[in-house]
């Protein structure tokens, strides 16, 4: 059983939750909610449940719900900070039941990183929150795949200056690693190839337009090389992006956050999505965020998070194979 974390309940979370469930009810994979029910109950039936397995039973019929009450009622579109804490502990709670094995997988709906950071939350997503509760801080790295292109921001939620500052052979090769291992377990890629981007205008020039390629990343690439790696780098990043250069690797590293995900979300935002490496467990989640601007307006494509609760499932069962 797959679980689905609430999200912002003022966002297209609700409505993107309810048409996926109406589009897999049938067919599967099955999901429980944790999030408040009457969200969901003006536009789809959903039925309380208290134990996850009890989810299975009843996802053709109504979406299972563990329920988890909301401060205040929202206001579609509205962030409220009241309810940040119900937002936090339905990812708590799903976090619990998938390193307790009771949900194969976890699927998150957006949050606003404004309306939590509000309430106390110290992270500056779900990726590092969740590596917090999994009691493997630092070993987190984020994946986004889409059907046209795989890549991993090596900086992620840093200001760009900071992130220049925080790059370093010794986070790129570790960035490599986590993204090697997790493609051959749970992606099913037993040789993965790793392309990385590099940093500056032309991948630097030799050294005319910045010099670090030369000093942190082609030192990372040459390591990585003599483990036995397939990688390739440091690419000019305007030209790895088009379907020749792509078809070359299978996942594209770098070295910030914009780098990456313009790319991914220009060819798959529809079916984007985010995953988690580096975790004991399988987290998934759509690849766009709350919003806000279209909530409760019946606009929402649903397709990203249908494709996240599919990766996920998938992820789960190459993982137990694997195992
Ligand atoms: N996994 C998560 O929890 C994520 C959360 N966020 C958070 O979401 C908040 C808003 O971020 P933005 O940068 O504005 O990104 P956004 O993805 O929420 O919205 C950007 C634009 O894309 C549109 N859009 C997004 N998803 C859509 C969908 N399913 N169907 C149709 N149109 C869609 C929006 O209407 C908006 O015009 C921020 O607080 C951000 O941190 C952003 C990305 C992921
Ligand atoms: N840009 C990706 C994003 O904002 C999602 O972050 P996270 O909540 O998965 O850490």
């Amino acid at each position: 059983m797959l679980v689905l974390t609430q999200g912002d309940p003022a966002s297209i979370a609700p409505e993107i939750t309810a048409a996926v469930w109406q589009k897999l009810r049938q067919s599967g994979p099955a999901f429980v909610y944790i999030g408040d029910p009457s969200l969901l109950e003006r536009r789809i039936p959903v039925q309380p449940i208290r134990y996850l397995a009890d989810g299975a039973d009843v996802f053709s019929h109504a979406l299972p719900v563990i329920p988890l009450p909301l401060a205040a009622p929202p206001a579609m579109g509205e962030p409220d900070r009241r309810n940040a804490a119900s937002v936090i502990e339905s990812i708590r709670q799903a976090v619990e039941l998938t390193l307790s094995g009771e949900a194969s997988a976890m699927i998150t709906n957006p949050i606003s990183k404004d309306v939590v950071q509000g309430a106390g939350f110290r992270h500056p997503g779900h990726t590092s929150y969740l590596a917090e509760l999994c009691q493997t801080p630092g070993d987190e790295v984020m994946l986004l795949a889409g059907p046209s292109l795989k890549v991993v921001p090596i900086t992620v939620h840093v200001a760009l200056r900071n992130a220049i500052t925080q790059l370093s052979t010794d986070l790129i090769i570790r960035t490599a690693r986590t993204v090697a291992a997790g493609l051959r377990r749970d992606f099913g890629i037993p040789h993965p190839r790793l392309a990385f981007a590099g940093l500056n205008p032309h991948a630097g020039e030799h050294g005319l337009m910045g010099d670090e390629e030369q000093n942190i990343i082609i030192p990372a690439l040459n390591t990585l090389r003599q483990e036995g790696m397939t990688v390739s780098g440091p690419l000019p990043a305007d030209t790895m992006f088009t379907p020749h250069a792509r078809s070359q690797y299978d996942v594209a590293l770098c070295m910030y956050h914009d780098q990456g995900l313009i790319p991914l979300k220009t060819l798959d935002m529809a079916e984007g999505v985010n995953v988690t490496l580096g975790l004991p467990i399988i987290r998934t989640s759509p690849d766009h965020g709350t919003a806000f601007d279209i909530a409760g307006q019946n606009k929402a494509d649903p397709r990203s998070l249908e494709a996240a609760i599919r990766l996920a499932a998938t992820l789960a069962e190459n993982r137990r194979k694997h195992a």
